[in-house]
C-alpha cells in the first residue's frame, strides 16, 4: 500500500516511521511519502493561507498551493490507460467530517493508494476537495467530536487504525479479529484483560479465567463485553444483531 501525506509540518508525521508502523515501512508493507505543502508555493513568504471570504476569524488554506500539491502527488497522466495505476483515495481530516470508524479503517486497509491532506488554520478552501473529487474518491472524516489544531494528529490516528489491519503488520494477526468494534464481537467493546500474577495488591484475577474451561471463559468474556458496552457505549448495544438480543438480556 502507498500512503502520501501532505502537510506544513512534515516532522509531525515522524511517528509513522517508529515502532510497529515503522517496521511495516522498513519491510515495504507500506510505501510512505510525507510532503511539505510549502514546496508548492512560489512566493518569498511561502504563503499557504489567506483571509476567509465572507469574513470571520482565522485564515483559510489557499486552493492554488493545494491544487498543485495534489496534482503532483496524484498525477493524472494524460493518456493513462484506465486501471494501469491504482486510483488514489483522498482523505481529508476535518471536524466537520463523517465519523471515522473501525469500518472506515477496514475499508482503507483494502485501498492501494491513500493520500492524506492535513489542513491547518480554519481548514482548506472547499474548492480543493471539490476539484479533487472530479478525479478521485474523497472522504472528509472526523476522528472525534472535539476540535484539534490541525489534521496531522488525526492522520496518525487514522493510519494506525487501518495499518494494523494490513497482513503482516501485527505480530499476531488473530488479535485484531477480537478487537472492540469487530464483527466477532458484534461491534461491542472488549471486556477486561488480566495477566500474571494471580493476586496483585490483594486484587485477584477472576476465578473463571483460571478454570481452563474455555466455554465458561468465552461466556464470561461475552457477558463482560455486554456489561461494559451497556455502561460505556449504550448506543452500541442498541445495534446488536437480532440473534444476540437474548444473551444481552441474560447478561444485563
Ligand atoms: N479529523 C479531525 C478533526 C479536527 C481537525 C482536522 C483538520 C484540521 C485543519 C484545521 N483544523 C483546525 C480547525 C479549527 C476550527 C475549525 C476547523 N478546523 C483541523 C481540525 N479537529 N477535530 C477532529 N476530530
Amino acid at each position: 500500500m502507498r500512503i502520501d501525506v501532505i502537510t506544513i509540518f512534515p516532522e509531525y508525521l515522524q511517528p509513522l516511521r517508529a515502532a510497529l508502523l515503522g517496521k511495516a515501512v522498513e519491510r515495504g508493507l507500506i510505501n510512505l511519502g510525507v510532503h511539505d505543502l510549502r514546496d508548492w508555493t512560489h512566493d518569498v513568504h511561502r504563503a499557504v493561507d489567506d483571509a476567509p471570504y465572507g469574513g470571520g476569524p482565522g485564515m483559510v488554506m489557499k486552493p492554488q498551493v493545494w491544487g498543485e500539491a495534489l496534482d503532483a502527488v496524484a498525477p493524472q497522466a494524460e493518456g493513462d490507460e484506465p486501471g494501469t495505476k491504482p486510483r488514489p483515495r483522498l482523505v481529508v481530516p476535518t471536524p466537520a467530517g463523517r465519523p471515522f470508524t473501525q469500518r472506515c479503517a477496514q475499508e482503507y486497509a483494502a485501498e492501494e493508494h491513500l493520500i492524506f491532506a492535513c489542513g491547518r488554520y480554519e481548514g482548506i478552501d472547499q474548492r480543493v476537495i471539490d476539484d479533487a473529487a472530479r478525479r478521485m474518491p474523497v472522504d472528509e472524516v472526523s476522528v472525534g467530536d472535539y476540535v484539534l489544531v490541525g489534521g496531522e494528529a488525526a492522520v496518525l490516528v487514522i493510519v494506525e487504525a487501518f495499518a494494523r489491519l494490513l497482513p503482516g503488520v501485527l505480530g499476531n494477526p488473530t488479535s485484531a479479529a477480537q478487537d472492540s468494534f469487530s464483527t466477532a464481537l458484534d461491534g461491542l467493546l472488549e471486556g477486561p484483560s488480566y495477566t500474571r500474577p494471580e493476586v496483585w495488591r490483594d486484587l485477584s484475577v477472576p476465578e473463571v479465567l483460571l478454570s481452563g474451561n474455555h466455554a465458561l471463559v468465552d461466556r464470561w468474556r461475552r457477558d463482560q463485553a455486554l456489561v461494559r458496552t451497556f455502561h460505556r457505549r449504550p448506543d452500541l448495544v442498541d445495534r446488536l444483531p437480532e440473534d444476540a438480543l437474548d444473551e444481552r438480556d441474560r447478561a444485563l
